[in-house]
């Protein structure tokens, strides 16, 4: 079972907030911070090519990859957001046993005003709003396997969800300063 000090990891469907909070949790915390779509965008460019030359299956390859390298290196200090689709990869799973996953969650009305267009994301190619909800449906089960804990991300700011990780997590401050016994 992952301790306190293992990497925090984000997980959930696209555009829950991942990245925002990820960043946002890290930059708090002073804690490194690492989205594997961006480290896949730097390598390997952009998510849509990649997709058009080497199809959904290439792509889940070199992200596998990604999270691999990214938690193997990772260790206490690290903060690492993943795509929606990187619990897919049975692999990617088993390594996620040692990590602080939170499962931030969302809903189609939540999440609709925010899959603009879908060209940024070809998994939601068509009508986004219907293949966020079916995917959703599918990985749902995936995210609550590898997740510790559940966060309803619904009617929240960034700021509140980073709250409530903290919470969940135990990382608030009163609680270090409990631990740690620099209470006042
Ligand atoms: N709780 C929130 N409230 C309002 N906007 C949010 C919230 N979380 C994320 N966003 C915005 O929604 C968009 C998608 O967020 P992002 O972090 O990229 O999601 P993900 O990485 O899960 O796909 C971004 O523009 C982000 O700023
Ligand atoms: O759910 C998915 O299959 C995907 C989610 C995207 O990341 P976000 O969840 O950060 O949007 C990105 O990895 C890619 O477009 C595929
Ligand atoms: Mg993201």
């Amino acid at each position: 079972m992952p301790g306190t000090l293992s990497p925090v990891v984000f997980t959930g469907p696209m555009a829950t907030g991942k990245t925002a909070v990820g960043r946002s949790f890290a930059a708090r915390r002073g804690l490194t911070f690492v989205d594997t779509d961006r480290r896949i965008t730097q390598r390997h460019g952009p998510i849509p090519s990649i997709f058009e030359a080497e199809g959904e299956d290439g792509f889940r390859r070199l992200e596998a990859d990604v999270v691999r390298e990214v938690l193997a290196g990772g260790g206490p200090g690290v903060v690492v957001s993943l795509g929606g689709g990187a619990v897919l990869n049975a692999g990617t799973r088993a390594l996620l046993k040692a990590a602080r996953v939170v499962f931030l969650d969302a809903d189609l009305a939540t999440v609709l005003p925010r899959l603009n267009a879908g060209a940024s994301r070809p998994m939601l190619a068509g009508d986004a709003g219907e293949r966020w909800a079916t995917l959703y449906e599918q990985r749902r089960p995936l995210y609550l396997e590898v997740a510790e804990c559940v966060v309803d991300t619904r009617g929240r700011t960034v700021r509140q969800v980073v709250d409530e990780v903290e919470r969940m997590l135990g990382l608030n401050d009163s609680n270090e300063r409990r631990t740690t016994g620099h209470g006042t």
